[in-house]
This record gives structure tokens, sequence and C-alpha cells, in this order.
């Protein structure tokens, strides 16, 4: 069976309580008529209730990150007990942000994706170089490094999506070329028949993420390997995220 898309809209640490209701509502509208792809979009937490309760349509709602611990005692947290229980079912985990601003390591990352899905969550999972690290020639040994971390702490490949996010493409307005994108994937879908199973490989969502817009996700989707989009800046405007999703249909 072909794989289905996937577009996922990481909002980021961005919105105020008017904006993130007004692109609710935009976007409500205009992904109403969208059907054959899965959809998600991730408020701040903070915002997480709101559009939790009024976003309309096909789009299910995830969280940006939780604590690997669960809940108790750990001071500015949000476990993933706290996000079932709300009713949010997908967490975005190992974003490079995280890494790199966080010093989130593999190893916490892997601790992070088992306790998701020991809870019952679905995650996004990320991985992806730097500029120096493409520059040296290490793209594939940074990405299945980073996925051997994931794919360890993985339970449920059905509850899995992994996001190909390379560090220099996002937020810098320099995609990746479809080529480029399509070598990554292969690779990871290489890695994951090898290391997992031919049959996970089939089925697993890889997703591109990194500059993606309107103008350019129809021939990144076109690529084989690439399942759908983990989109930054574009997914904070109703009209250009809708048309991403559309690319992919
Ligand atoms: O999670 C999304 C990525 O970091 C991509 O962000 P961007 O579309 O703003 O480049």
């Amino acid at each position: 069976m072909p794989r289905s898309s996937f577009v996922g809209g990481n909002w980021k640490c961005n919105g105020t309580c008017n904006s993130v209701s007004s692109l609710t509502q935009s976007l409500s509208t205009t992904t109403s008529n969208i059907v054959g792809a899965e959809v998600v979009v991730a408020p701040s937490t903070l915002h997480l209730p709101f559009v939790f309760k009024n976003i309309r349509g096909p789009i299910q709602v995830c969280a940006q990150n939780i604590s690997s611990t669960g809940s108790g005692a750990f001071t500015g947290e949000i476990s993933a007990e706290m996000l079932h229980d709300f009713g949010i079912r997908w967490v975005i985990l190992g974003h490079s942000e995280r890494r790199k601003f966080y010093h989130e390591s593999d190893e916490l990352i892997g601790e992070k994706v088992r306790y998701a899905l020991l809870k019952k969550l679905s995650v996004i999972a990320c991985v992806g170089e730097s500029l120096e690290e493409r520059k040296n020639d290490e793209t594939t040994n940074v990405v299945t490094r980073q996925l051997k971390a994931i794919s360890d702490n993985v339970s449920d490949w059905s509850r899995v999506v992994i996001a190909y996010e390379p560090v220099w493409a996002i937020g810098t307005g320099e995609v990746a070329t479809p080529e480029q994108a399509q070598t990554v994937h292969e690779t990871l879908r290489e890695w994951i028949s090898k290391e997992v199973s031919s049959s996970v490989a089939e089925d697993v969502r890889i997703i591109y993420g990194g500059s993606v817009k309107p103008g350019n996700s129809k021939l990144l989707f076109e690529k084989a390997d690439i399942d759908g989009f983990l989109v930054g800046g574009a997914s904070l405007k109703a009209e250009d995220f809708a048309a991403i999703i559309k690319s992919t249909l």
C-alpha cells in the first residue's frame, strides 16, 4: 500500500493570543476540504489547549517537546502523560533547535522517544546534519547515528514519522534540492530496511523540513522517498500551509 502523505506545521516559539486565534481559525477554513494527508500543527505548549479546543477539520495537534521523565518533581517540564490526558497524541522530538540550543543528546532524545511511545504518543523524530558536517562529507554518518539512537528506542514503528531536516536549510531560505533530500531519505530508508525490517522501511513516512514553501514543495514531494514535510515559517501562514499540504495530494 502506498504511504499516505504527512505534513506537520511547527510553530516553534511564535504567536500571541490574537495571532494564534486567527491562525487557528484560518487553518480550520483553508484545510477543511483536505482529504488524504495526515496533518498536524505544533503550537507552543502555552497555546496547545487553545488550538486543541478550537481547530476544526482534518488537523491533529502536536507538542514540540516533552520531558523524558514523566510526571513528578521536574520543575518546568511537560510530561507525555499530561499530553495524553489532554487528548494530544503527537510530539516532535530531536528537533535540531533542541539539540543545538538546549544541548539535547542522541541519548536523551532516545529516552524521550521511548517514553513518548510507552505513553501512547506518536512521534515526529528529527535528524539532520549541520553545514559543516555536510561540507566534511559526514551527512550519512550523522543522520544514521541520530537515527540509530531513535530506532533503538522504538517499540512501535507505526507511531513514528522520521523528519530529515538539514540544519543549514532551517529558516535560511536555502532549501535542499529535491536530489539532495532524496539521497538522504533513501539512505535513511535503506538503513531502516537493513537494521529494522524491510516492511517497516516500506511503511514508515520520512518527511523533509527546511525552508519548505508552496513554491518548492511539489518538486520535493515528487521524489520517491519524500512522504511529506515538517514546515516551520510557512506553517504560520494558513494559505501557504494549505498549499503545501495540497502539493502532497
Ligand atoms: O520544524 C521545522 C523546521 O525547522 C523547518 O523550519 P523552516 O520551514 O522555517 O525552515
